[in-house]
């Protein structure tokens, strides 16, 4: 086995939670982060991963991108997708020749990533377990989620088997798949939904509950599958959130199924609202609104496909970073009431 560290930037919620894993299972990790003081206690004091899943303490190699030196063959991203950009400019020069990027983000980052190094040095990630980052040094791991690697066009190469032996020690069910595209679409419909539900501070369990609230996550699910359908993406899922429900012609029923599932699944967790929830309510800061839903509104244009819930989901959550809207079910209502009419016109 190789001791070349695998970089993981960005040691956040996930990317922290996958190196401590790792570092205790004894594979040679290194962590790129930006804020100081948590590189600082992750490689001295340690980083505590605590909740419900397990609780312990790891210490494991951090720095600065400023301290960072040499290169590597395998870097994981687990940067939020508006700083993805930022977090490749850097990493790009650290990148071998014959090295890949692997990103543990939502989104379709993998498109910025192959335009930045390269199809060939990029490799797809689907992750949906939950975590939260607390502070230096700690980090809430909320529950086990689906995991899943595979290379942009699907080959069953020597380098995605070994990424998918390494996840499995973090997640034992971790699954290697030759459509990773499918996965990723599968949660940018679960993620659509999410952000939905960040327009107000119930938890994503309350949400998905409340009967009032079902046109939203039907429109968003439904929009999001016609694009995926439209590009030619055969959309996959997790547990039993199979996005094949929302694909266009597909008949109605399944999809309150889905949600009902959703409202049980999101209260198994210890962490109870989303990552959008958490950049809004708690840091304060943008979201990853434009990055991974814009981008869905902007592909639906090149084949033909509106998606009016979607962009107005992203202008209300621009509406609550700019402080312009509160986070509230009043907010939500907005959408709530253009998601009603579409169904009732449609
Ligand atoms: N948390 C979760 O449960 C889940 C998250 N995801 C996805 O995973 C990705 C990562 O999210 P998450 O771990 O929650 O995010 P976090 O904000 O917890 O972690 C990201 C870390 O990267 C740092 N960072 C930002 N820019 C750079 C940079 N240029 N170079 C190095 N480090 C940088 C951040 O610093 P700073 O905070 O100062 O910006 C932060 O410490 C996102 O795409 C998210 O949607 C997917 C599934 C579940
Ligand atoms: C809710 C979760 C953890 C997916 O299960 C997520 O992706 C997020 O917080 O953005």
């Amino acid at each position: 086995m190789t001791t070349e560290p695998i970089l993981i930037w960005g040691a956040g919620a996930i990317g922290g939670t996958l190196g401590a894993y790792w570092a205790r299972a004894g594979v040679p990790v290194l962590l790129v982060d930006i804020v100081a003081d948590h590189v600082v206690a992750c490689r001295t004091t340690g980083l505590a991963i605590t909740g419900p899943v397990e609780d312990f303490r790891q210490v494991v190699p951090a720095v600065t991108p400023q301290e960072l030196t040499g290169t590597y063959s395998r870097i994981v991203l687990a940067v939020k997708a508006g700083a993805t950009e930022a977090a490749l400019a850097a990493l790009k020069p650290h990148l071998a020749a014959d090295g890949f990027v692997l990103s543990a983000q939502n989104g379709l980052n993998e498109i910025t990533i192959a335009k930045t190094v390269g199809e060939a040095r990029t490799m797809g990630c689907f992750v949906n377990f939950g975590a939260d980052w607390h502070g230096p040094g700690e980090i809430l791991y909320g529950n086990r989620g689906a995991v899943v690697v595979g290379e942009l066009n699907g080959a069953m190469s020597e380098r995605v088997r070994e990424m998918h032996r390494l996840l499995a020690i973090f997640e034992p069910d971790a699954v290697l798949t030759d459509n990773i595209y499918g996965y990723l679409w599968g949660k940018l419909a679960y993620g659509a939904m999410l952000f939905g539900t960040a327009l107000t501070n119930d938890s994503m369990s309350a949400n998905f509950a409340d009967p009032q609230r079902l046109p939203v996550w039907l429109t968003l699910g439904r929009e999001v599958g016609a694009v995926a359908a439209a590009r030619g993406v055969t959309s996959l899922g997790f547990g039993e959130f199979d996005p094949a429900v929302f694909a266009p012609g597909a008949p109605d029923g399944p999809q309150v199924e889905t949600i009902a599932w959703l409202a049980d699944y999101t209260s198994k967790t210890a962490k109870t609202h989303s990552g959008i929830w958490r950049d809004l309510a708690v840091r304060k800061r943008k979201t990853e609104g434009q990055a991974q839903i814009g981008i869905i509104s902007r592909l639906g244009r090149e084949v033909g496909v509106a998606t009016p819930a979607l962009e107005l989901l992203v202008s209300l959550i621009q509406d609550i970073e700019d402080g312009h809207r509160p986070m509230s079910l009043g907010t939500l209502k907005v959408l709530i009431e253009q998601c009603r009419s579409a169904s009732t016109t449609a």
